[in-house]
């Protein structure tokens, strides 16, 4: 193991996955952070067969598309085991803060994520209705000019 000190525990990715080789436990790495969540896989909302299905992997863009909620969030804080050694820290992760203000959350995460499309959507729709609108032939182009 790379430290063992009680407060900041840090392990490499090797520790990581030698820890993953026990195939009773439920070990991943999220966003730089190792976790051991043997104990709350049955309880998971998301279903155990999704955890284990991370064992021993690095689980950060799985965890992030799911879009999980802020007590999310919260709640994983007591699962964690470990930090990631910083040499092992995936060099192009999509990363984002692991626990970050509800207004930031809101921004970023979940619950409102669909503004994120729908805005562009209704743009579009107004877009479209309003050129079909203005490219409509004139009715009246084509009728001779009333004799006098
Ligand atoms: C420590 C790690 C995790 C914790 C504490 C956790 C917690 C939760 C919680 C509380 C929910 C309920 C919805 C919410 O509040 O967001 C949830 C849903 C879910 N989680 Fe996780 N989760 C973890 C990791 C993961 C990972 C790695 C995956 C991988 C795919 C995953 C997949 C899901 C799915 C598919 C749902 C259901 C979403 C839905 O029905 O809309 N979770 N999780």
């Amino acid at each position: 193991m790379a430290d063992t000190t009680p407060d900041k525990k840090i392990l490499t990715l090797a520790d990581v996955k030698k820890l993953a080789e026990d195939p009773n436990k439920c070990i991943m790495i999220i966003h730089n952070h190792v976790y051991d969540v043997t104990k709350f896989s049955e309880e998971h909302p998301g279903g155990e067969e999704v955890l284990k299905e991370q064992h021993g992997k690095d689980a950060s863009d799985a965890f992030e598309d799911v879009g999980h909620s802020f007590d999310a969030r919260e709640q994983m804080k007591a699962f964690q085991i470990a930090e990631l050694h910083p040499d092992d820290h995936k060099k192009n992760a999509r990363s984002r803060p692991l626990v970050i203000n509800s207004t930031d959350y809101a921004s970023n995460h979940g619950a409102i994520s669909w503004i994120k499309w729908v805005i562009p959507l209704v743009i579009v729709i107004v877009a479209i209705i309003y050129f079909r609108a203005m490219a409509r032939p004139d009715p009246d182009i084509n009728r001779p000019p009333k004799a006098i």
